[in-house]
């Protein structure tokens, strides 16, 4: 049996990452180098997350796992990783696995599913201490986080990145759907401009401040507990709304494209299958709305991937 770690980067950088790589003796040229969408994955040895400094460049959070028969990935978040799987996996397999070529993982969970508005996931405890509270880092920016309590995910650190580097000074943000925070501390960290970012879970909103805190970023962002559809109506107009809570369904969707200014940016996530897509991309069109950007940030299913959309609205 063979498995390989994939580093997971998107088309643009690939080239540099990999150019990095073969200097690091990390890629291993005997295994493809493999599309994902938007996205390319490049085989690399074991040891490659000792290169911390790296991160930036190439950032090899999310390794995929693609041993033969087994399907399933794992997300490093700190010192806690966490195995989804798409198939059944051999668990005891896929913790030796995760031990033998990570050295400093104290703890592994199986993801037994999200569930609720607030998108927290059950997890059961596999290997270590049952402890889901974790320093991670991202593009420069330290978080705490509490897998438990609070929704967070490594895989849309490159989408973060992208996104902040779109901001410029002096936009005004409502980040609607913050969770602990990634989105604002990714733009507060880059740029200078006033953010409004609102949960409804108190734990997340508690996360995101202490975030806030730690990065030294607290005076850049206003953090609201509640509805954002209720907020925004108090708030508004908005340079930017970014909406980051891509399988619930979205509600008022014309009453927040009505709460940017002229030229005000949407961008919004998506779990949809290639044909429903189209049709959402539709009715954003169809209410004057240009596309900027569309990317597939990963695969969510067989059928479905996450989409990246931003658009703009062009004055009426
Ligand atoms: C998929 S998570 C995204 C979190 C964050 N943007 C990130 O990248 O980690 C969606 C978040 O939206 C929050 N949420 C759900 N409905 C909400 C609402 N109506 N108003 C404010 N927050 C809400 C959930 O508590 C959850 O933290």
């Amino acid at each position: 049996m063979s498995e390989v770690i994939h580093v997971r980067i998107e088309k643009e950088r690939a080239q540099k990452a990999l150019e990095r790589l073969k200097k690091l003796d990390f890629f291993l040229p005997q295994f493809e180098i493999k599309r994902d969408g938007e996205y390319i994955l490049i085989p690399v040895s074991r040891n490659v997350e000792k290169e911390e400094n790296i991160v930036i460049e190439c950032e090899p959070r999310e390794m995929k796992i693609m041993p033969q028969g087994h399907a399933g990935s794992f997300d490093l978040i700190g010192d806690i990783a966490i195995i989804h799987e798409r198939k059944r996996i051999d668990h005891d397999f896929m913790v030796q696995f995760i031990l033998k070529s990570k050295g400093n993982i104290r703890t592994i969970y199986l993801d037994m599913g999200i569930k609720g508005e607030t998108r927290l996931r059950d997890l059961k405890l596999l290997y270590g201490e049952d402890n889901p509270v974790t320093m991670y880092r991202e593009n420069n920016i330290i978080m705490k986080v509490d897998v438990k309590k609070a929704y967070f995910s490594p895989r849309l650190s490159t989408e973060r990145y992208l996104v902040s580097r779109n901001v410029t000074d002096g936009e005004y943000i409502f980040d609607m759907f913050a969770g602990i925070g990634p989105f604002s501390l990714n733009i507060a960290k880059r740029t200078k401009c006033k953010i409004v970012a609102c949960d409804i879970n108190s734990d997340a909103v508690e996360l995101l401040k202490y975030n806030l805190s730690i990065n030294k970023l607290l005076s850049d962002v206003e953090v609201h507990e509640g509805n954002s559809y209720k907020i925004i109506k108090e708030l508004k107009p908005f340079n930017r709304i970014i909406m980051n809570n891509p399988v619930n369904q979205y509600e008022s969707l014309d009453e927040i494209i009505e709460s940017l200014t002229d030229g005000g940016r949407l961008n919004i996530y998506m779990v949809e299958d290639q044909e429903t897509i189209e049709e959402k991309m539709e009715y954003f069109i169809g209410k004057g709305m240009f596309l900027e950007t569309k990317r597939v940030v990963h695969g969510y299913s067989k059928s479905k991937s996450m989409y990246s959309l931003q658009y703009r609205r062009d004055p009426t």
